[in-house]
């Protein structure tokens, strides 16, 4: 039987009751520049529509009126591209020299015939305007090289998959691609890195699959699983809170979770667990084996023996002496604290700012050293690494603070770390800075490789915001009184005289703060109603005022802080204004989607990104932007010095502006200066401990601009959103001997 390769030219008659088509059909192998040299296909065709690419079989016959043309009996549909799409692979960066603007052009001149073009008659872009000889013979040579790839990029391009994550699912199942994603697209979701569920579900709904199938439920509930965990923190949900989200997102009946949950009791991505009141909670595997991990090696490493020298009383006061001899004199709990953690397995040292915890560090550093111990100072994100390097002197050293990925000897490319149970890290102590930070995941890798001799010092301050991620690692350990902790509370005189640290005492302590002025004073508060003048108050005060009266430089000292993204003083908004005024005349500049880039802009990166080693909140510097090869470089501040990295024109989406961040994003960085609009059309975000995180960003200067009654209601507001966690239920089982380590 005859088999034909081409295109759908256009559609001559459709009985759209019974899908018989008439169509003109342009033949792969047909002369190109004939527009008329085209066959006649006939028969049942559903959904086919012109410009698309199939492949049909039949049998030649003759019609008496039409002559000849070709009887489907089978067709194959090549996977289907929008106009969107289209655009959006011809600008993906692929095509160098090709961006928005040219692929728009050819898109519109050739409208739904562009694949067709492209594939049977690329000569004919010489009609579009605007594009050049070497644009033409670019596009004809990347679509030969491209082979068979580009027809899973195009279809991908329309569900808004990422070049890189296509190369991805063409890198995994090769020639399978376009058949595994017809089958079942979810199965993606498990094997591809970067195909999320909504990806997934966005395809398979496109391609006919039942909105209840089993595949698409089994999914979609560890994605309903995975986001609770990465928006909520939660660790695992209850059965009843799953079946309630599930269904709303998935949009089919409890009843149908129900059966598709009980079906997945085996499935080994799926933990049940009840409760103390006999609620089953449902984790997906990751966090169970976190949490329960977490627990066990925590268990083991106090259990086990150190190998620490022995430290008399003697050897201490030396260490005490010392720091007088520099007017510190450690408090008693300040001391307990240092003691505490050389004599216990694992401690946790606690309290707020300017409480003196980052002094007791140094002392305990003081005596590892006169004792030859070997230690490792970390943080969890390059910025807090670095303070703590800088404030314990021990920048430039062999001993400067490392970020916890690089400790663990993070792996990227196969999302693993190198520092494990069969490879643990050389130290004998290791002291964590800004532990509230860190989640349930990265503390299980962080006792994986802990040699089970070694002390662990844990420094945080629990009032803050918890971690981005799942868990609440800090404030568990500290209910479960499992682990010694000291909680420091004084604040020293050097610490009294900033009232940006006596304020944020205030508000953890639910007082407003003390808003006179004062000569000197480093706190203020701008009363304004209005959120929009309040937008223009903020705009004058990082152009302006700051840098006049203070001296601050717009770009580098001064952040501002906003609760949320939307509003006159959200953080979109703010970014674009302020990108309007500080960054105006760029040496170049690019416009991705709804965003404008210029050199010289500041940026933060938005996901974890493995293969560039920029992460999620790390903030860096446009430094070019090359349109021939359309490519944007970045430079980033790490803590062991400038990192370039380069994101094509396409991997911008991981990029936002920096002028304006989020609270939770500024978790773990301190700026010069900071700027916070407070106002009630951002009732849910007022709460105590997200303006508390807030107003210890600020090293020298903070400002709040906003509502009185905001401000009020941010400080009354000190219900802490609950995460679901069990890590502390699980320590004191294995305190009781109820369950056991090994
Ligand atoms: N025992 C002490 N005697 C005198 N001054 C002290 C003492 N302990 C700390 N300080 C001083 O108090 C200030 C705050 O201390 P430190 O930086 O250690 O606090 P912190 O809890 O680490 O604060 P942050 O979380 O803001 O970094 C510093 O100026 C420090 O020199």
């Amino acid at each position: 039987m005859p088999k034909l390769d081409g295109s759908v030219e256009n559609i001559v008659f459709r009985n759209e009751d019974n899908h018989y088509t008439v169509a003109r059909f342009r033949l792969n192998s047909s002369g190109r520049l004939f527009r008329d040299d085209l066959t006649t296909i006939v028969g049942t065709l559903p959904g086919v529509h012109p410009g698309e690419l199939l492949t049909v079989e039949g049998e030649w016959e003759h019609d008496p009126r039409y002559g000849k043309q070709l009887r489907v009996v089978s067709f194959v549909q090549r996977l289907p591209s929008t106009t969107e799409g289209m655009i959006r692979y011809l600008s993906s960066g692929l095509i160098k020299g090709i961006g928005p603007k040219k692929a728009k052009l050819i898109v519109e001149h050739f409208g739904e015939q562009t694949l067709a073009i492209l594939e049977q008659m690329p000569e004919r872009l010489s009609e579009v305007r605007g594009l050049g000889v070497k644009d033409r013979q670019q596009i004809v040579k990347t679509w030969i090289e491209q082979g068979e790839i580009k027809e899973l990029h195009l279809f991908l391009q329309s569900h808004d998959v990422s070049i890189n994550v296509a190369t991805r699912i063409y890198k995994h199942y090769g020639q399978d691609s376009i058949r595994v994603i017809r089958e079942n697209p979810y199965q993606l979701v498990q094997e591809v890195e970067g195909i999320g569920f909504r990806m997934a579900d966005e395809i398979a709904l496109k391609l006919g699959m039942p909105v209840d199938s089993e595949p698409r439920l089994a999914v979609g509930l560890k994605y309903v699983l995975t986001q609770a965990a990465n928006e909520d923190g939660h660790c695992f949900l209850h059965e009843r809170e799953l079946v309630t989200r599930g269904a709303e997102m998935l949009h089919v009946s409890a009843e149908a979770i129900m059966a598709v949950l009980e079906q997945m009791r085996h499935d080994p991505d799926i933990f049940t667990e009840v409760d103390s009141e006999g609620e089953p909670c449902i984790y997906y595997a990751p966090f169970w084996y976190a949490e329960s991990g977490a627990a066990r090696l925590l268990r083991i490493l106090q259990q086990s023996p150190d190998t620490l020298p022995p430290a008399p009383e003697t050897l201490w006061e030396r260490v005490f002496e010392r720091l007088k001899e520099r007017r510190i004199l450690l408090t008693e709990k300040q001391r307990l604290a240092v003691q505490t953690a050389y004599t216990q397995k694992v401690s946790i040292l606690t309290g707020g700012p300017g409480t003196g915890k980052t002094t007791s560090i140094r002392a305990l550093l003081m005596f590892l050293r006169s004792r030859r111990v070997d230690f490792a100072l970390a943080a969890p994100t390059g910025r807090a690494a670095k303070r703590l390097s800088e404030a314990t002197g021990m920048q430039g050293t062999p001993y400067a603070a490392k970020t916890l990925h690089r400790l663990l000897e993070y792996t990227p490319h196969d999302n693993s770390y190198q520092r494990n149970e069969e490879h643990p890290l050389p130290y004998q102590f290791v002291i964590v800075d800004e532990f509230s930070m860190v989640d349930i995941l990265l503390f299980y890798h962080l006792l994986k490789a802990l040699p089970r001799t070694a002390h662990l010092l844990l420094v945080g301050d629990a009032d803050q915001l918890p971690s981005v991620g799942p868990g609440n690692v800090l404030r568990d350990l500290l209910r479960s009184e499992d682990v010694p902790s000291i909680r420091l509370t004084e604040l020293f005189r050097q610490a009294q005289q900033s009232k940006i640290i006596v304020n944020a005492h205030r508000i953890n302590g639910g007082l407003l703060p003390s808003t006179r002025i004062e000569a000197r004073s480093d706190f203020f508060f701008m009363a304004e109603e209005d959120p929009v003048r309040a937008q223009k108050l903020i705009l004058d005060l990082v152009q302006r005022r700051l840098p006049a009266r203070y001296g601050f430089h717009p770009l580098t000292d001064i952040q501002v802080l906003s609760p949320m993204y939307r509003g006159a003083v959200g953080v979109h908004l703010l970014n674009e204004k302020l990108q309007e005024r500080l960054n105006t005349s760029a040496l170049a500049e690019v416009g991705w989607g709804e965003k404008l880039f210029r050199v010289g802009d500041k940026v933060m990166q938005t996901r974890n990104n493995y293969d560039k080693g920029v992460f999620n909140g790390d903030v860096g510097w446009i430094r070019s932007i090359n349109r021939d090869t359309s490519t944007v470089k970045v430079e980033f501040v790490e803590e062991a010095g400038p990192l370039f990295v380069s994101y094509a024109f396409h991997e911008l989406e991981e990029l936002v502006l920096a002028y304006a961040v989020t609270v939770h994003k500024s978790q773990g960085s301190e700026y010069p200066a900071i700027i916070v609009p407070l106002f009630r059309e951002h009732r849910m975000l007022l709460q105590r401990n997200l303006l508390y995180t807030a107003i210890t960003r600020a090293k020298r200067f903070c400002v709040l601009v906003g509502q009185p009654t905001a401000l009020e209601l941010a400080v009354q507001n000190d219900r802490v959103i609950q995460r679901n966690t069990a890590l502390m239920e699980r320590l004191r089982r294995l305190r009781q001997g109820v369950e056991h380590v090994q």
